[in-house]
């Protein structure tokens, strides 16, 4: 454990790692994507930062959309959950597109976890469509198109997060 302080980490006590390769999370962006083409159209895209960057991208590209822009928020340090801070919102450009409450915008997340992130950011755009590839339940009615759903207690590592590495034999203890 990294002790910065005494209390676990929200990983730590998010047991179940559910490990996601460039393939399945390809996948599931696609997948996300056949659902978000029968709500939009959309004018353009907000990806929240940094994970909703790689999703975003990828539904951008499959929607035929080229107007991308950025939330940029920090909560999270690795695993240990702070204050919400937003660095940067959409620029005027783009809040202009959308009405001034997101009408008509597509956020996008890798995913939802307690929800914290998603709700300022809706709190922002209260109109746009927010999609999210994964959603834990306490964050799930925030979001309103998801594909996969994981248990609260699933800590969920992105293929950006990960590198390939020595597993020891299940019968020898592997998790
Ligand atoms: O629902 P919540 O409990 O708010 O958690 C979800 C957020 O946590 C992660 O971001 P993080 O803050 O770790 O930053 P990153 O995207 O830069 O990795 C994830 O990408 C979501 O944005
Ligand atoms: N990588 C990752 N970041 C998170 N931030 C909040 N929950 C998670 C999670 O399950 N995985
Ligand atoms: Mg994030």
């Amino acid at each position: 454990m990294a002790e910065r302080n005494s209390e676990p980490s929200v990983q730590e006590r998010a047991g179940r790692p559910f490990p996601v390769s460039w393939d399945q999370f390809h996948r599931d962006c696609r997948a996300l994507t056949w659902r978000l083409n029968e709500v939009g159209p959309f004018q353009a895209v907000i990806a929240i930062t940094r994970g909703g960057l790689v999703p975003a991208a990828i539904v951008a590209r499959e929607l035929g959309l080229r107007v991308i822009d950025t939330v940029c928020v920090a909560s999270y340090d690795h695993d240990k959950q702070g204050d919400l801070k937003v660095l940067k919102g959409i620029s005027e450009q783009t809040a202009k597109l959308g009405g001034g409450t997101g009408k008509g915008l597509l956020i996008v997340d890798d995913l939802v976890d307690t929800g914290k992130t998603g709700r300022l950011v809706r709190q922002l755009l209260p109109d746009a469509h927010f999609a999210t590839v994964y959603a834990k339940p306490k964050g799930r009615p925030l979001v309103d198109t998801y594909i996969t759903e994981v248990s609260q207690d699933t800590w969920i590592y992105f293929p950006w997060d990960t590198a390939l590495s020595f597993q020891p034999p299940i019968r020898d203890g592997a998790a």
